[in-house]
């Protein structure tokens, strides 16, 4: 490998006659993938030759920044790559994220780093995120697209994590377990039985039957409960559960509500004055999904007219970037009223922080983007279209892997093979999502010289938002 040099985004995908001007042998004779033929490598079964790890450039040039702790498993598969790999424990505050976004190629994060539009303008390098967690929304997905930088996250690794932990509050709440074990450490001794309740028998309200949803519904059953749920599709019961047509009539019924809503403008809010209203006088309710989806003052004067008997939250409008004494006034107005409640649990946003989950997390992310990187493979990207292909191998000299993000519109595939119509197109696929198409295509016969021209006719269509050529 050569030495860390500074090269730029638009260099990386092209960093072709860069690194061909260095070493044209070398070009063609691409190292072989550390996990040649396993997962990481791509591969599709297809036939037993040694597969080819594409790599227009010295994996060392990949500078990754990793923030919020990201889990050792995926630290581990991206140094093992050998990218540059900064590591922090702590999210950063949006002046210290722009200055570090500019210099890197792919950012790790965990739901706390918000990647707006105003930092992503700033991040010229970036070819992809990874989001080591659930929620992308955190990063404005959309921006990222137009720009043909490719969003990865963990869709459910965690989700047992969170129902796991969803069914702990339930029985925590309904004994007031928070309450007698503070008292406790105290030292006033508070033997109570009234208002304590099993949860054998009650209606546990889903609102939002997704991954998590799902999941709590079957564990929940085991339990005893009743399950009924809320969703804007129409899904398929499991167990014994029911799905009800509305969220009124879920929270009419529910004696516990738990929320497994994603973050949109539709769910902002989506527990407020009125729907405490609806629920029934005694109820609970968890939020374990995102700080947005509950109107936290509503929830306080729900609390403190015994509407609802307890509550459980996971998530926060505000959250703080690091571990501290953050939760006060300063961060979310209503903090300290909420601190001065009874029967209310409330945890710093760990529903999905258990090893087996971010190990499992960490692995899965990290695989998604050394795919990416190295192979241009966008399969379980959340912006990008998902595009694969069988990948090349070291028994296919003078091949090349053209990729060409580019927006969505009449003509640009014409003008693409117009430009490769020299090279044998050996396999070529296309997929569009929204404004943004993604077209990746294995050509062959292709010199050192006709790399260079390849990727200066595609980043002069007018359509073009990133070419790379890999090889
Ligand atoms: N506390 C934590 O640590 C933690 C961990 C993981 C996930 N989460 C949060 O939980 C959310 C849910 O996770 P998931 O994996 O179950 O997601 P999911 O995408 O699998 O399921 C979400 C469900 O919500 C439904 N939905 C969307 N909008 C709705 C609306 N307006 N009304 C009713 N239903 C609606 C969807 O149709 C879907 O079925 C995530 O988006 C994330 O924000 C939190
Ligand atoms: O680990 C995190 O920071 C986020 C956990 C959870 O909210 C998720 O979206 O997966």
């Amino acid at each position: 490998m050569t030495a860390p040099r500074d090269i730029e985004r638009s260099s990386l995908g092209s960093a072709v006659s860069h690194s061909l001007s260095v070493s044209p042998t070398a070009a063609f004779h691409s190292p072989l993938s550390s996990s040649q033929g396993g997962f990481l490598a791509g591969s599709l079964p297809h036939r037993a030759a040694a597969a080819k790890q594409l790599k227009p450039f010295s994996t060392e040039d990949i500078k990754i920044l990793l923030l919020e702790n990201v889990n050792q498993t995926g630290r581990d598969i991206l140094k093992a790559q050998g990218y540059q790999v900064e590591f922090l424990k702590t999210s950063l505050p949006e002046d210290q994220l722009i200055e570090k976004i500019r210099d890197v190629h792919v950012i790790g994060i965990r739901s706390k780093t918000k990647l707006t539009a105003k930092v992503l303008q700033e991040a010229k390098n970036l070819l992809v995120i990874g989001c080591f967690c659930i929620g992308t929304n955190q990063v404005d997905l959309d921006y990222a697209a137009k720009h043909g930088i490719a969003v990865f996250n963990s869709p459910f690794a965690n989700s047992r994590s969170v129902a796991e932990l969803v069914i702990a509050e339930i029985i925590s709440l309904a004994r007031q377990l928070g309450d007698r074990s503070l008292e406790m450490h105290r030292g006033t001794w508070n033997k109570v039985s009234s208002k304590c309740w099993e949860i054998r028998g009650k209606t546990l309200g889903i609102v939002g039957y997704g991954h998590i949803g799902s999941q709590l519904s079957v564990l929940a059953e085991a339990m005893g409960m009743s399950v009924i749920y809320y969703d804007v599709l129409t899904l398929m019961a499991i167990g014994t559960a029911r799905q009800v047509p509305t969220l009124e009539a879920l929270l009419e019924e529910a004696d516990f509500v738990t929320l497994h809503v994603p973050e949109t403008p539709e769910t902002k809010n989506m527990i407020s004055a009125a729907q405490f209203e609806r629920m029934k006088t005694g109820s609970y309710l968890i939020n374990a999904s995102r700080g947005s989806v509950v109107d936290i003052p509503a929830l306080i004067k729900a609390m403190r007219s015994g509407k609802l008997a307890g509550a459980a939250l996971d998530v926060y409008p505000n959250e703080p970037a690091a571990n501290g004494d953050y939760f006060v006034n300063d961060l979310n107005a209503w903090a300290e009223d909420l601190r001065g409640l009874s029967n209310i649990i409330l945890t710093p946003h760990i529903g999905g922080s258990t090893e087996e989950a971010q190990r499992a997390i960490g692995i899965e992310v990290a695989e998604a983007l050394v795919r990416y990187i190295n192979q241009g493979i966008t399969v379980a990207s959340v912006n990008l279209p998902e595009v694969t292909m069988r990948q090349l191998t070291l028994d296919e000299p003078n091949h090349a892997r053209v990729i060409y993000i580019h927006r969505n519109v009449p003509g640009v595939l014409r003008r693409v093979n117009e430009i490769l119509a020299e090279h044998n197109v050996d396999k070529q696929i296309s997929d569009s999502k929204g404004d943004v198409a993604y077209m990746m295509a294995d050509i062959s016969d292709v010199k050192v010289e006709d790399i260079k021209e390849i990727r200066d006719s595609l980043d002069a269509l007018n359509s073009r938002i990133l070419t790379r050529v890999l090889y």
